[in-house]
Formats: C-alpha cells, sequence, structure tokens
C-alpha cells in the first residue's frame, strides 16, 4: 500500500471536522473523495499532504513518494506570464530536466497561454496550469483539491481527462476531492464522505449497487389492477402510472413479463450516484 491513514481525525475547538478516517491508496489507483461541502474532504487531504498535523490517527505512507498538490486556491502568481510562473517553480527544485517546462506545456495543451500572464487566463486554463505547476518535480502521487470547482461542465470533463490520462500513461496515483457525484463516476476508489466519516466506499458502480435502488415507471391503463397483482410497494402512484424502486434489473423484468398485458408503457431508470448519496446521507447534495 503506497499510503496508508488509520483512524484519521482533526477537531477545530468542539467541531469534529473528520472523525476516524481510514484510507488505503494503492500505487497507480484514482481516488476521489466524495462529499458536500464542509464535509471534511480537504482537511482530510491536508492531514495526508503533512499540512495539517491529526489530532489523532496516523498517515503512513510505503516509501518516501515524491507529492503533487494542487489546492482550491493557486498558489501561482497573477503578474507572471505562464511561462515565467512554471520556470519559478521548476528553478525551486533540483534534478528538473531544462526541457521539463516545454514537455508539461505541450502534455497539458498550454502551448497557446504561455506567455500570457497568469492572473488574465480563464478558470480552465489556469486550472491546467496549475496542474503542471503540480507535476514539475514528476511527483509520485497528485492530490488535487476539488479540481473543477466552479469550472462549466465542457472545462470540468477536459480537466477529468485529463487527470484520467495522466494516471493511466504515467501511472500516477490520483487523490482528488470533488462534491459533483458524476465526477466520482469514473475514479476507480470512491470514499463517500459526510460530516466527517466514511459513509461508503469501493467503485462507483459497487456503491450505485449496494446503495442507489432502480427505478421502474409503468403506464397502465387500470393502474388499481396492476398495483394489487406487484409484490413489491410502489414509491409513487397517480391515475394512470406506478413507480417502483427495485433493488436489482432482474426485479424490473420479473415485474414486466408477469404483467405484460396490464402495461401499455415503462420506463427504467438505472440506479444514480445521487440515488446512493440521497439514500446514504438522506438528502440531496448540498
Ligand atoms: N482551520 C479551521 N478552523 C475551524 N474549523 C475548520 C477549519 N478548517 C476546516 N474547518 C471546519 O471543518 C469542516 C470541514 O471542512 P473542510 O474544508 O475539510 O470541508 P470540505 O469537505 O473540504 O468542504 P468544501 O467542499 O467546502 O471545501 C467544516 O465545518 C469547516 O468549517
Amino acid at each position: 500500500m503506497l499510503l496508508e491513514a488509520q483512524h484519521l481525525t482533526k477537531t477545530f475547538g468542539e467541531h469534529v471536522a473528520v472523525n476516524a478516517v481510514d484510507l488505503q491508496i494503492e500505487k497507480g489507483s484514482f481516488t476521489a473523495l466524495l462529499g458536500p461541502n464542509g464535509a471534511g474532504k480537504s482537511t482530510t487531504m491536508n492531514m495526508l499532504i503533512g499540512l495539517l498535523q491529526p489530532t489523532a490517527g496516523q498517515v503512513t505512507y510505503d516509501h518516501a513518494p515524491k507529492l503533487g498538490v494542487v489546492f482550491q486556491g493557486s498558489v501561482l502568481d497573477d503578474i507572471l506570464t505562464v511561462q515565467e510562473n512554471l520556470q519559478v517553480r521548476a528553478g525551486q527544485y533540483r534534478h528538473v530536466p531544462a526541457d521539463r517546462v516545454t514537455v508539461l506545456s505541450q502534455q497539458l495543451g498550454l502551448t497557446t497561454f504561455m506567455s500570457q500572464r497568469y492572473g488574465t487566463l480563464s478558470g480552465g486554463q489556469r486550472r491546467r496550469v496549475d496542474i503542471a505547476r503540480a507535476l514539475i518535480n514528476e511527483p509520485d502521487i497528485l492530490f488535487l483539491d476539488e479540481p473543477t470547482t466552479g469550472l462549466d461542465i465542457q472545462t470540468r470533463l477536459a480537466i477529468w481527462s485529463l487527470v484520467q490520462r495522466l494516471q493511466r500513461e504515467k501511472k500516477l496515483t490520483v487523490i482528488l476531492t470533488t462534491h459533483y457525484l458524476d465526477e466520482a463516476d469514473s475514479a476507480d476508489n470512491v470514499v463517500v464522505i459526510d460530516h466527517g466519516r466514511v459513509l461508503a466506499r469501493g467503485t462507483a458502480a459497487e456503491i450505485k449497487n449496494r446503495y442507489a435502488t432502480d427505478q421502474l415507471t409503468l403506464t397502465s391503463p387500470d393502474v388499481a389492477q396492476l398495483s394489487a397483482q406487484v409484490a413489491q410497494k410502489p414509491t409513487r402512484l397517480t391515475a394512470n402510472q406506478i413507480v417502483f424502486s427495485l433493488p436489482t434489473m432482474q426485479t424490473a423484468l420479473d415485474i414486466l413479463t408477469a404483467n405484460r398485458s396490464l402495461i401499455s408503457n415503462f420506463e427504467f431508470r438505472p440506479g444514480t450516484m445521487d440515488d446512493a448519496f440521497l439514500a446514504l446521507t438522506g438528502k440531496e447534495m448540498r
């Protein structure tokens, strides 16, 4: 295991921000810490990178890996150009190849705005440069704290696919925080956090399987008869429709097959991360 956290806990006065969180991060994995605002994601990340001292529990790395960190707020200089910013950062490390900034700018698609001042870039361009900055020392683990918050959907997707590509091609270990449920879908390890506690962990598919129910909506000329024939209790009933929350698609198929003559139309919707989140926390994503 590249990184392990045991019973990681942080309190601020009376407030328990992170509450006995256990984490296991394997080399080359992509972990998303998913949770709403104030869940304790940044505090957890800050303890993992050694910026915050845990109140209890511990963080163990299996060797001394190089860390790259993309913070929520940028640490770059608005007045300097992208090129200057990255060059200054590269100069702070030993053993960085002379062409590192050029190579990174090509890999991350920065070439068209390298001579532009950082302060004049769009949100998505800034994020790319922030990521380039974090990659200068060729880290073993890249931490990103909400790298896509505030970006439009296309830019979010672009940043996300960039990070995934880096993980795959460079065998980088990636740990990021997000409050976007759809983003967690593509991580191979999702840790759902709320009120400082881990509520669920696994792949997005596992979490959805375990916590999100599928939804079957049936349209029928005789709703009363249909609901009398189906063993499952409906979650919603209208004059011509019945909605069921079902544990598996097989249950939906069984209902459809057994009651064909009473069904004029149907819609099946597999459980989403939203459904899982609602089931886990009892609330919609804040
Ligand atoms: N230095 C601090 N002093 C006091 N309380 C803090 C401090 N840092 C964080 N907290 C509190 O701890 C809780 C968790 O905060 P944290 O920033 O870790 O959440 P988060 O999940 O990263 O949220 P966001 O998505 O808004 O960044 C919040 O209630 C926050 O107010």
